[in-house]
């Protein structure tokens, strides 16, 4: 009943013509409430087209007002709480008045908006979502098994929940570091959700771009394209909405997912504080490019401690943990998320109990690029899987080329795409770049780099090149190769390599590889020792 009668009296007052005339003077943005008031359902697709086609905010203002009245009690009660709830935004203070007035802006002052709206109790108020907040980022996250492990530089200790609330709260800058696979983008994913969750009445923004998804980025760009052309823009409002991300900047954050560099002038600019000087930024980046982020509040993530660990390899395998908790060396590889992942797949199927364990990362990934190309393989019947790699070493070399070119263009987009059969469609994801246009990307990034690896031992007078890339400051990503090459280049089981490139191959890239390596980073790795040296001996 109290409901009832509040939105009666809520009708009535939105009919009198002093509000009225008040309202249609001073509400603005009006792009954001039409969208609300589409969001709860008070106005269809066709009204708020009818909306947009008005001719100026006057007449636009006037048609809301009128409809919404239309409408009836209920309708009134849920465009009065979003004004109430976006007032900061939508409502126009009175200015303070000169000294002579007329009797029009007398009434102006006695009549105040934002007092008027106050008094209503709008007690059963929900969060509001504005359309930035893409829902599809939070689906197939695992909130909970999550960051037992993960380190606060500042604040170590605290329970995973508290660190992550405090993450959103704080006014500072972020930067997430951590080695590839850890979980930064799990991390910043679960941001993006903690924040479209929470109760918050005040209405503010949040983007997330995942800078390898989104190269279009790094080309030089406005804040307006970054902002618009990532995510959906508004169908109208644009320049509204851009002017209030301008003017309450300390409204917004933005997530820069996978960061390598500052190349693009824009994103440079938001980092730096010289486009919306109090948006708050979160970055995240592997530990060879966080020298950018300097005075950024450093967080490290640090993967599952040994009991989470356990629990994760427990709720996937159930009795089949024993295996992979018996060998400890791949028990404490697992604390990487990406690997315990990788491990509890191949683990989850039936292997013979004196199949080979894989012991370290590489051959976690051969592990898991063979249990992929088994499951393939299932179709063919009679066939065992070494052959099967062999007959189709075509395919998976020319996804391994299409690899290492996205990996040294620092994105994940593929250009070349598989055929449609292609038994190599089981390590891609299809990606929605644009409503128009969708592309492949490989199921993680760290197995995109392992498959660039695998090309470049089919092409072995590229590698000296990628060496010396590694030492620039531009392309030193590639150093994520490395480490896999040197695995593969071992005879050691299993084996993948030797179904797709001659041993006598391998031999002769073998017989320079090592050496070549240990040439070029040796006096790097030795400036990096004595510099660590030098920092501990001061810090004594
Ligand atoms: N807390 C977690 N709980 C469960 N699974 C996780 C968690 N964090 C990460 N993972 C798994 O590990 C995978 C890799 O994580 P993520 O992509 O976040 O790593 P990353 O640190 O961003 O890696 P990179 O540096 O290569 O971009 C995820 O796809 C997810 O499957």
């Amino acid at each position: 009943t109290f409901y009832t009668e509040r939105c009666n009296i809520m009708c009535l007052t939105l009919q009198r013509t002093n509000a009225r005339v008040h309202l249609v003077r001073e509400l603005k943005n009006l792009s954001v409430i039409v969208e609300n008031l589409y969001q709860q359902k008070v106005f269809s697709d066709e009204e708020v087209s009818k909306i947009q086609t008005e001719r100026d905010d006057f007449d636009k203002t006037s048609k809301i007002l009128d409809s919404v009245t239309k409408k009836g009690e209920a309708a009134c009660y849920k465009f009065l709480r979003i004004i109430d709830m976006t007032r900061k935004r939508t409502l126009e203070r009175a200015s303070v008045l000169p000294e002579k007035q007329s009797a029009a802006s007398t009434e102006n002052r006695r009549f105040d908006l934002h007092h008027w709206i106050s008094c209503y109790p709008f007690k059963e108020d929900t969060q509001m979502d504005f359309w930035m907040a893409n829902k599809n980022l939070f689906e197939g996250n695992n909130p909970d098994l999550s960051y037992t492990a993960l380190v606060l530089d500042k604040q170590g200790g605290d329970s995973p929940s508290k660190i992550k609330n405090d993450l959103l709260k704080t006014d500072e800058n972020i930067l997430l570091v951590g080695k590839p696979g850890i979980g930064k983008t799990a991390l910043s994913h679960e941001l993006l959700r903690l924040w479209a969750e929470r109760d918050n009445e005040e209405l503010d923004y949040m983007f997330y771009f995942d800078m390898r998804e989104t190269s279009h980025i790094t080309k030089a760009m406005s804040l307006e394209d970054l902002l618009f052309s990532v995510f959906s823009e508004p169908d109208e409002g644009r320049e509204e909405v851009l002017q209030d991300i301008k003017r309450n900047s300390d409204n917004v954050t933005i997530i820069f997912d996978g960061i390598t560099d500052l190349s693009s002038s824009v994103v440079k600019k938001l980092v730096e504080k010289d486009l919306l000087p109090d948006a708050k930024v979160i970055v995240t980046c592997r530990p060879d490019n966080e020298e950018d982020f300097g005075d950024f509040l450093r967080v490290e993530v640090k993967g599952f401690s040994e009991q989470t660990t356990k629990t994760y390899l427990s709720a996937i395998l159930g009795d089949a943990q024993k295996k992979v908790l018996s060998n400890l060396e791949l028990l404490t590889l697992c604390h990487v998320p990406m690997y315990a992942l990788m491990v509890a797949a191949c683990f989850s199927s039936e292997t013979p109990e004196d199949s080979s364990q894989p012991c370290s990362i590489t051959e976690i990934y051969i592990n898991i690029v063979r249990f992929c190309l088994q499951m393939n393989s299932n179709k063919t019947k009679n066939i065992d899987l070494n052959s099967f790699i062999e007959n189709k070493s075509e395919e998976i070399l020319s996804l391994a080329e299409v690899a290492f070119h996205a990996t040294e263009g620092k994105t994940v987009n593929l250009t070349k795409l598989p055929r449609e059969d292609s038994c190599v469609l089981c390590f891609l994801k299809s990606l929605v770049i644009t409503e128009a246009i969708t592309t492949y990307a490989f199921l993680h990034y760290t197995m995109q780099e392992f498959f660039a690896a695998i090309w470049l031992l089919k092409n072995p007078d590229k590698i000296k090149e990628v060496f010396q890339q590694c030492l620039t400051t531009e392309k030193k990503h590639m150093k994520h190769l490395i480490p896999f090459m040197c695995r593969l280049l071992t005879e050691k089981s299993p084996s993948l390599m030797k179904c797709l490139i001659s041993a006598q191959e391998l031999r002769n890239t073998s017989n320079w590889f090592f050496k070549e390596m240990i040439n070029r980073f040796l006096p790097y790795l030795l400036w990096c020792f004595y510099c660590i040296c030098c920092c501990y001996f001061n810090d004594l």
